[in-house]
């Protein structure tokens, strides 16, 4: 509750007490125009507040509106965010770290959105990152569902960075507008695609992407039978991918326009094959829960401010999808 002209005080540690609050609620706060001090931040994590992905896109959302942003540096677990106008326009923002452009963008798009200029906003640091939207999630299944909206988000992939280096660029453009068409996502449709990205960068050799690939095949096949599953194989170009990294992401489509993703990243000691069915059985694990977007789309989309309790989920079996 905010005292009269002060702040609105946010308690960072409720729900999952993770990024996610401090995100929606700098962002909602800038497009409020109202202050807002964000106490116990990250206080449900392990190394608890500000990590340098965060702080980067609360410098984001500050320099976009040229607004002021008391006691943020890395490991703050309290700041202070006064906005100001949201101007847009050009800015770049690096996270130094593989720290991931995708949760830049997502604390900034609410932002510019409203902005009084068009913005143009590179992004650096990790593209497919642990515990973030891969940025192929980003493009496959969080943009054409926000563009329902009704607006466009334009996201060029400039570079692929990956943990630990970061290093990855993207160059959003997105124009202003005056409001948001609203959306009817209640009826999910029956699976009619299954899609995918399977990649390797770096030195490590393309067998991965086989691995992976089949594995997740073969998996999705155990229960959605009748359907092909095109997941496409790439050797990222050394030009456009810095360091190594090797992950997935499966996508699927129903007949209504609904799009969920399982996703998953190489890691030291994990099987290729592993990396595969993790994807697979996410996306499986998703499309069961009877709900017209992913847990991941579901709080991204502001609606919720943490992932979906499985217990509160409708499990219906795969064949009547
Ligand atoms: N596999 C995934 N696919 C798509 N989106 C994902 C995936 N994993 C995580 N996300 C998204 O990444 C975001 C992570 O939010 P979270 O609250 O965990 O914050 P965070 O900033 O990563 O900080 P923290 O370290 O506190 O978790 C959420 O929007 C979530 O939907």
């Amino acid at each position: 509750m905010a005292e009269e002209g002060g702040p609105v005080d946010v308690d960072g540690s409720i729900m999952e007490g993770g990024g996610q609050i401090l995100r929606i609620c700098t962002a909602l706060s800038c497009l409020l125009g109202t202050r807002v001090r964000v106490s116990k931040i990250r206080a449900g994590r392990s190394t608890p507040g500000l990590r340098p992905q965060h702080l980067s896109g609360l410098e984001t959302v500050r320099d976009l509106c040229a607004g002021q942003l008391k006691n943020a540096a890395i490991g703050s677990t309290e700041i202070d965010f006064t906005p100001g106008r949201i101007k847009g326009g050009s800015l770049t923002a690096d996270t130094k770290t593989a720290g991931s452009v995708c949760l830049l963008l997502q604390v900034s798009l609410p932002c510019v959105l409203f902005a009084e200029t068009p913005s143009e906003l590179i992004f650096k640091g990790g593209t497919n990152a642990e515990m973030a939207p891969q940025i192929d999630y980003t493009t496959m299944v969080f943009k054409p569902i926000a563009e329902h909206f009704s607006f466009k988000l334009d996201c060029d992939i400039r570079k692929r960075g990956y943990y630990p280096r970061g290093g990855g660029e993207i160059l959003v453009r997105v124009s202003p507008v005056r409001y948001l068409k609203p959306i009817n996502l209640t009826d999910r449709g029956s699976v009619t695609k299954i899609y995918g990205r399977a990649f390797v960068a770096g030195v490590l050799p393309y067998k991965i992407v086989k691995d992976m690939t089949s594995a997740a095949v073969r998996c999705i096949r155990r229960e959605l039978r009748d359907l092909y599953v095109n997941i496409q194989g790439v050797q990222e170009s050394a030009d456009r991918a810095v360091g190594n990294g090797c992950g997935i992401i499966i996508v699927a489509e129903t007949s209504t326009g609904c799009l969920f993703a399982g996703s998953s990243l190489g890691r030291k000691g994990v099987p290729s094959d592993r990396v595969g069915a993790e994807a697979a059985e996410i996306l499986l694990r998703n499309l069961r829960h009877g709900g017209c977007v992913d847990e991941y789309l579901q709080d991204q989309m502001g609606s919720h401010g943490s992932r979906p309790d499985p217990s509160l989920c409708i499990h219906k079996p795969l064949s009547t999808l």
